[in-house]
């Protein structure tokens, strides 16, 4: 049997939709995996009673497929889906690293990349891999046609998870299919910042580079409340503050010194609109670890 941790991942950063992401230190996914005849799978923890076991539902299902790899697979979810934190994804990329290895396959983990993302096609109509790359990867990655650039980034985070959950799928459906020029002009200097940010590993440059008029706004009203805790963690301090993904979590990048104020002021601001939430404290950190 073999085992893999896949991390919770934040993709988009405001400015770079469908291309950033970043891996966080937790929460994560476990999966474990035994060759067998043909691929079962088993889910436990948070929010399984809304994830399918049937494989041809499930996003490790499409990467068994994919990898010609049938075994019985056990997924104890961590990341809850449709939080905005990469939950189909941490299963995708733990399946992939496994699998691959179950089989020797021989993979690297860039080759992985479309593979997981086959899993992410199954359940929000598209093969966007910014959020499997960095769960596989670790740290800061771009995705683009071209493939994935990685960097070992180390930046200080707050992921806030309110109870209520939106899909992927829909929130892909609120955005907009055209932008103005200088919409666009502005977007590619944010990231252009956040990039250099990264590589610096400086939360203020990243924060920086965070902002975006194009997707981010059309997305907002999805989540009850998000001005509100926007405000609340700008004030306590956070560089900068967006969806996490496709919502409803919302990111905010730091100091460590702000963290714990900035989580508890992201919490009570959600609480002001009768809605619980969860703040995770964490950092962009490392990718998925194969344990024999
Ligand atoms: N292994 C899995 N882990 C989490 N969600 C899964 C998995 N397989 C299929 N799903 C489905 O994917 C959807 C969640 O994915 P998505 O909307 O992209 O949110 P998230 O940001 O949490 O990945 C849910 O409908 C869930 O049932
Ligand atoms: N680029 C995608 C990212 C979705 O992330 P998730 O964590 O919400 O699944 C998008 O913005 O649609």
């Amino acid at each position: 049997m073999l085992t893999v941790r896949a991390p919770a991942t934040s993709a988009n950063l405001g400015s770079g939709f469908d291309v950033f992401g970043v891996a966080l230190g937790t929460p994560a996914d476990v999966v474990r995996v035994e060759r067998a005849p043909k691929t079962t799978i088993t889910v436990t923890g948070a929010g399984s009673k809304y994830i399918p076991e049937n494989p041809a539902k499930n996003t490790v299902g499409a990467v068994a497929k994919a990898l010609d790899a049938p075994a019985r697979i056990r997924i104890d979810k961590g990341v809850r889906p449709s939080s905005g934190l990469g939950s189909s994804a941490a299963s995708a990329a733990a399946a992939a690293v496994a699998l691959n290895a179950l089989y020797d396959r021989g993979r690297s983990r860039e080759e992985l990349v479309p593979i997981a993302a086959k899993g992410e096609a199954l359940v929000s109509g598209e093969a966007h891999a910014d959020n499997v790359a960095p769960s596989l990867l670790g740290g800061f990655t771009v995705v683009t046609d071209d493939g994935v650039t990685q960097v070992d980034a180390s930046v200080p985070v707050v992921a806030c998870l309110p109870e209520m959950s939106v899909s992927t799928r829909d929130a892909r459906g609120v955005i907009p299919k055209s932008a103005p020029l200088e919409d666009v002009v502005d977007t590619v200097g944010n990231a252009a910042t956040l990039t250099v940010g990264m590589t610096r590993n400086d939360p203020e440059l990243v924060g920086k580079g965070m902002c975006d008029d194009i997707v981010t706004p059309e997305r907002t009203s999805l989540i009850d409340g998000y001005e509100r805790v926007r405000e609340a963690a700008l004030e306590a301090g956070a560089t900068g503050v967006t969806v996490s993904g496709a919502g409803p979590g919302i990111l905010a990048v730091c100091h460590r010194q702000d963290q714990r104020e900035i989580a508890s002021a992201m919490v009570d601001a959600f609480d002001a609109g009768g809605v619980e939430s969860r703040a995770y404290q964490t950092a962009v950190g490392e990718g998925a670890r194969l344990y024999r």
